[in-house]
């Protein structure tokens, strides 16, 4: 058992195909108590329903974009539990017509969205974090992929979003170090999930990717919620500011 009595927030699980359902599912099976959260209500009926696979985990909303809505869901969390010795972000967003042309046509506002939500967000659930992870320390992990370090066609303003992601995550590993939270990346490979869907030419990357990958095959939420589990653990105790492509090895290949 990995993560046996480790209390870990998830926030970013919509529905059985999100990878935070792989992640639940993983540290879960580890032995960890979970608290999930939704965007709002038309979330929360779907997130109550698969919760029910976790023996009940703590249901609370969280909108990051509103900026009041993250410390209020840190105030429950220590009403609640007192402390808190995990946190998985794996919420992104941009406008659909940012996800695909040119990316020299992206517009202020959907770049700063997406950089809102996207990026900026890791910093402000860090912040809040700190408090309840400080005694014993803490491990927090982000969702990252492979149009952040290099163009991939279409990705566009969410691989810029995902630079800035994977930048910030090596700024709170340094500034919260010396409490003992460790933050890390995880850059899965191409997965089928809802968000997936928003993005012009998917498929065909899901494809090529399954025929160009080493291992010959695409990785799935459950293998993402494997990694994400060690790096949640103390196994990983002595890694911080680090990236997992967690791909079947399909980023060494050109
Ligand atoms: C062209 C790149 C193909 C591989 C993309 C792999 C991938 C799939 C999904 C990913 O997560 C999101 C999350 C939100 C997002 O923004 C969306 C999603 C649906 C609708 C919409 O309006 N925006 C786009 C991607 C992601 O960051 C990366």
């Amino acid at each position: 058992m990995l993560l046996k009595d480790k209390k870990i927030l998830i926030l970013g699980l919509a529905n059985h195909r999100s990878i935070a359902y792989g992640i639940a599912k993983a540290c879960h099976q580890q032995g960890a108590k979970l608290a999930l959260t939704y965007l709002n209500e038309r979330f929360e009926k779907s997130v109550k329903k698969l919760a029910a696979d976790f023996d009940e985990p703590l249901l609370l909303p969280c909108d990051v974009t509103k900026d009041d809505q993250i410390p209020t869901l840190f105030d429950r969390i220590r009403e609640e539990w007192g402390t808190l010795d995990g946190l998985v972000h794996s919420i992104a967003f941009a406008n659909q017509e940012d996800l695909k042309g040119a990316f020299h046509d992206t517009s202020r506002d959907g770049f700063l969205l997406a950089q809102d939500i996207s990026a900026y967000s890791l910093t402000a659930l860090s912040k809040y974090a700190k408090p309840l992870m400080e005694e014993n320390g803490g491990s927090i992990i982000c969702m990252s992929y492979l149009g952040g370090e290099r163009v991939v066609h279409n990705y566009n303003v969410m691989g810029v979003a995902k630079a800035s992601l994977e930048m910030s995550a090596r700024y709170l590993a340094s500034s919260l170090g010396e409490f003992g939270i460790r933050v890390n990346v995880v850059s899965p490979g191409p997965i089928k999930t809802l968000a997936a869907s928003g993005i012009a030419g998917f498929r065909g990357i899901l494809e090529e990717v399954r025929q160009r990958t080493p291992l010959q095959r695409n990785v799935t939420q459950e293998e993402v919620g494997d990694v994400s589990a060690f790096l949640l653990s103390d196994f990983s105790r002595a890694v911080t500011g680090e990236t997992i492509h967690v791909d079947c090895g399909s980023h060494i290949l050109g």
